[in-house]
């Protein structure tokens, strides 16, 4: 059956597209952006560092040029930002659909980003990057998916290790560590190949 991911983290520029690279490597998977605010687009980011032939580059959902929250990038360009306007792309393949900052980032005054999970019944991700703080906002994400009985298939860590900050978050949330990303001098088709290997049996 082919697996539908949906890769959030605890806030934004936190490595969602990095893994999103990763994912789509390990399993050949499509990838798509629904919001996408801001340039450049992460879609073309992922084109540069996905080497397999098989992944698909969906064309993103809504697109704003805007930097901002996609509710406010929406009124700021006039475009009605609306879970009704995002539509799954077809596909066979395995999908991994990126968000747009962190769970609760509001697309408009009713709905959030995490909706977009919900609505295409995906599995999500959490992306978890390691900075003090990073305990408080991992536990209050996952709490919050958890207590909505949203699927969460694991967490992510991105960063310097820390094995305290780790292993509590892991203890607390009884999610699986599915990989942890290193702070890497530079994330090229080169890094994305080696952790692809590293997360592909456990996903
Ligand atoms: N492990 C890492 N080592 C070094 N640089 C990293 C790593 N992970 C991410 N980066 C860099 O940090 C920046 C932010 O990462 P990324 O674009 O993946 O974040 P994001 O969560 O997708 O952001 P957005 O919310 O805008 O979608 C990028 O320049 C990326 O190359
Ligand atoms: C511009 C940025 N890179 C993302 N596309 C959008 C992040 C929205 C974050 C909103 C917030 O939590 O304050
Ligand atoms: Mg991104």
């Amino acid at each position: 059956m082919a697996h539908r991911f949906f890769v959030t983290a605890i806030g934004t520029d936190s490595g969602k597209t990095v893994f999103s690279a990763i994912l789509c490597e390990a399993l050949k998977a499509d990838y798509w952006k629904p919001i996408q605010a801001g340039l450049p687009g992460d879609t073309d980011t992922i084109r540069t560092l996905v080497s397999n032939k098989k992944s698909h580059f969906h064309e993103e959902g809504i697109k704003l040029t805007t930097p901002a929250s996609p509710h406010a990038a929406g009124k700021k360009e006039e475009v009605e930002v609306s879970l009704q306007r995002i539509e799954l792309p077809e596909t066979e393949n395995h999908l991994v659909i990126e968000g747009a900052g962190g769970v609760l980032v509001p697309l408009n005054d009713d709905e959030n980003v995490i909706d977009i999970a919900i609505k295409f019944d995906a599995e999500v991700i959490v992306v978890s990057n390691l900075y003090l703080g990073s305990i408080n906002h991992t536990l209050l994400t996952i709490e919050w998916l958890l207590k909505n009985q949203v699927p969460v298939r694991g967490i992510v860590f991105v960063g310097d290790p820390n094995p305290e900050s780790q292993e509590i978050i892991l203890k607390r949330s009884g999610l699986e560590e599915l990989l942890h990303i290193y702070n890497e001098e530079k994330i090229t088709k080169k890094e994305i190949k080696k952790y692809a290997d590293r997360i592909r049996e456990k996903i």
